[in-house]
């Protein structure tokens, strides 16, 4: 099965308005690669001014988070609607900041992995262990409860376009990046377990990206793993270097 690249940047709390609309010009002609699904995951702020400034170019806008419910009294949170009205075709769920200092919750990412499918965005559903999980050895154990719970009733048909995001927390934004082997051997197990709630031809439908301190210099030997379809890139899709990821 050969399953398209999907390459995304998450901005996190970056970018100005103004700065987000230089910094997509700045990277446009950089990460032009029509054999990839290139995205820009950024503040929901920045979502209008950068989908404009990519319009007629590869890449497509993502929103950071969204919220499960459709419209009413939920003061600063963003609907789905709001984001595909927006162009916005992809969200990134369950980042392990969101879960850290928001209280997320693998039930709450179920309830939006949910509402984007019925929206049509496709969900980035993030996963990953801590550095104490890893050295207690239930790293597989804690992920597939993540992605098992993150998953429940979502489709077969729905699964089958997902994307998932293993993101080892101890390698984020610590420029500690996990092994080629230890990011093949989890992003594999993911997709075992989705081979287990679903089948083996969604499992090896669904793409499964690896993120965590991601740059141009060891983005081909992650990719080049068969487990691994792509990346989701913080710190580096900031800079030129995204270009570079982009062309591994
Ligand atoms: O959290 C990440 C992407 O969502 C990874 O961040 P870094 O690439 O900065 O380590």
């Amino acid at each position: 099965m050969m399953r398209k690249k999907i390459i995304a940047g998450n901005w996190k709390m970056n970018m100005t308005p103004t700065a987000a609309v230089e910094l997509t010009n700045t990277l446009k002609p950089l990460v032009a690669n029509e054999e990839v699904d290139v995205v820009f995951c950024v503040p929901a702020i920045d979502i209008i001014p950068v989908v404009k400034a990519c319009e007629g170019t590869n890449i497509q806008v993502g929103a950071e988070n969204m919220y499960f419910e459709e419209s009413g009294a939920y003061t600063g949170e963003i609907s789905p609607e709001m984001l595909t009205d927006a162009g916005v075709k992809y969200v990134v769920l369950g980042h392990s900041e969101r879960r850290e200092y928001f209280g997320e919750t693998n039930e709450d990412v179920n309830k939006k992995v949910l509402k984007a499918f019925e929206h049509n965005i496709t969900p980035i559903m993030c996963c990953g262990e801590t550095l104490d999980q890893r050295e207690q050895g239930i790293t597989m154990d804690f992920i597939r409860q993540q992605v098992k719970v993150g998953f429940l009733n979502v489709t077969v048909d729905q699964a089958k376009t997902a994307i998932i995001a293993y993101e080892p927390i101890w390698a984020i934004g610590t420029g500690k990046t996990a092994t080629a082997d230890q990011a093949e051997e989890v992003c594999k197990g993911i997709r075992d377990c989705i081979a287990e709630i679903y089948d083996r031809d969604t499992a090896e439908q669904i793409r499964i990206q690896y993120g965590g301190s991601v740059n141009g210099k060891n983005a081909a030997e992650l990719f080049a793993q068969p487990d691994i379809d792509g990346g989701l890139v913080g710190g580096a899709s900031l800079k030129e270097d995204f270009g570079e990821i982009v062309h591994w």
